[in-house]
């Protein structure tokens, strides 16, 4: 294995064929948000690489930036720029190793009511980066998602045939599944098509021009830090992504939206076991170059209301609360995220190809998880939760 789990790097870190790893420049671009502040530690706390943090926010790396005695000052410097507009972004790539892009608008309460916004974030302002990285032969790790899916084959079957429970209908695999988006109309798949384009255009880069790439499709990594809690360390008519919505109403004691009766199928991740693998691809450029991976977990599937029953269950369990009368209430699409919003139905990744590649595979339950991060979210939101509630006015 590439890394121990100590708090201080070890001297010596091999890569998986048993080479020496050399200590990287690592260009982050949006270090400053949930993915990126979990990678930030992890290469600061186990590695002997430096990060060129690029954001416009660094609240979320304020810990590892401010303690001056901290063991890896030196190793980290943050650089606050909007990517869309900043001429300093190419010698940033120019002068590190490998640049991680990981700034996009990705929640889907924007996809549908800010297009134009999703789709320039997520395709035009990644393509220079794209286009950095060829021109300087810099590696490229690009985060995608697993939205390119869209949905699965197995939803366009009837109701009731037997295929739907045939794998080969819904497994999720790299190099076969194809892209099935909804109608133009669909506003929500503007995330996925612009994701899918600057993917294709990476993958010819490499095709073409020989770009060094590695392209990520996360299948809903959770975990502390993730989005913001509304009207706390976020805008009160904000819609985070799932965990922060059920983590917001549980605070609240408010019951948990289940759009469209939560039927919805995902398969959750925790970020910790995630950015293992992300780690693995850093270290591992001869294994990891040219491929498309999946990270997710497979055996973490629930639907969106199991999903609410677990939440309240641990929530309850780590806050020592009863849970409410009504724990949970239905809410159409159209109320919660508004006109042409849209759902994947199923996420399942397919794990051959990492697994052969890293040899990664994820380790926490969906219990574990949410214990550790419905933890978190107690501790960090609870009291100012109190206080927002005690002083509507002032908020
Ligand atoms: N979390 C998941 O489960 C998940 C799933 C699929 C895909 N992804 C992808 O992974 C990446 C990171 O996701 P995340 O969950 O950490 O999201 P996040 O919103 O927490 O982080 C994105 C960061 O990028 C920054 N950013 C955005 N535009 C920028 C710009 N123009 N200039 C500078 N910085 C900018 C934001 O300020 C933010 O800190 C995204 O590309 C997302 O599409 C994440
Ligand atoms: O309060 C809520 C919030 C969300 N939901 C539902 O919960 C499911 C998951 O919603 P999320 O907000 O986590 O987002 P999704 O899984 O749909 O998409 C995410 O997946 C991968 C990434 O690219 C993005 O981070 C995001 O697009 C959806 O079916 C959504 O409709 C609720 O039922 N209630």
């Amino acid at each position: 294995m590439t890394s121990s789990p100590s708090s201080s790097p070890s001297p010596v870190r091999l890569d998986l064929d048993g080479n020496t790893i050399k200590p990287l420049t690592i260009c982050m671009i949006g270090a400053g948000g949930f993915i990126g502040s979990h990678l930030c530690e992890k290469l600061m706390n186990e590695t002997n690489h430096t990060v060129l943090a690029v954001d416009v926010y660094n609240d979320k790396i304020k810990h590892l930036l401010e303690p001056e005695s901290a063991p890896w000052t030196g190793r980290i410097q943050f650089h606050r720029l909007n990517i869309k507009n900043d001429s300093r972004l190419e010698g940033l790539i120019k002068c590190s190793d490998l640049t991680i892009n990981l700034a996009a608008i990705c929640t889907p309460a924007d996809y549908n009511t800010r297009p134009l916004d999703t789709i320039y974030s997520n395709f035009i302002d990644a393509l220079p980066v794209v286009k950095y990285c060829s021109e300087n032969n810099k590696r490229l790790i690009h985060f995608s998602t697993c939205e390119v899916y869209g949905k699965t084959i197995g939803s366009y079957l009837p109701k009731d045939s037997p295929l739907r429970q045939d794998p080969a209908y819904y497994i999720l695999k790299e190099d076969t599944s194809p892209c099935i988006f909804g109608s133009v109309e669909k506003q929500r798949w503007s995330y996925a098509c612009a994701k899918q384009l600057i993917e294709r255009i990476i993958y010819a880069e490499g095709a073409e021009n020989g770009l060094e790439f590695t392209i990520v499709r996360p299948f809903n990594w959770i975990g502390p830090r993730m989005d913001f809690i509304p009207g706390i360390d976020g805008p009160s008519e904000g819609v985070p992504r799932v965990l922060a919505c059920f983590s917001n109403n549980l605070l609240r004691r408010e019951p948990l939206k289940l759009v469209d009766g939560g039927e919805s199928q995902r398969t959750f991740i925790y970020i910790k076991d995630a950015i293992e693998a992300v780690l693995l691809m850093i270290e591992n450029p001869a294994r990891a170059s040219g491929h498309i991976f999946n990270v997710g977990n497979p055996n973490n599937e629930v639907t969106v209301r199991q999903l609410a029953e677990m939440m309240t269950q641990v929530y309850s369990k780590v806050s020592g609360e009863d849970s409410i009368e009504t724990p949970t209430v239905d809410v159409s699409s159209k109320e919660f995220y508004g006109e042409g919003y849209d759902d994947s139905d199923k996420r399942i990744p397919d794990m051959t190809i990492i697994n052969k590649q890293l040899g990664w595979n994820p380790k926490t339950s969906l219990w574990d998880l949410l214990e550790s991060t419905l933890t978190y979210q107690h501790r960090t939101y609870a009291e100012a939760i109190k206080q927002a509630i005690a002083k509507p006015a002032a908020n």
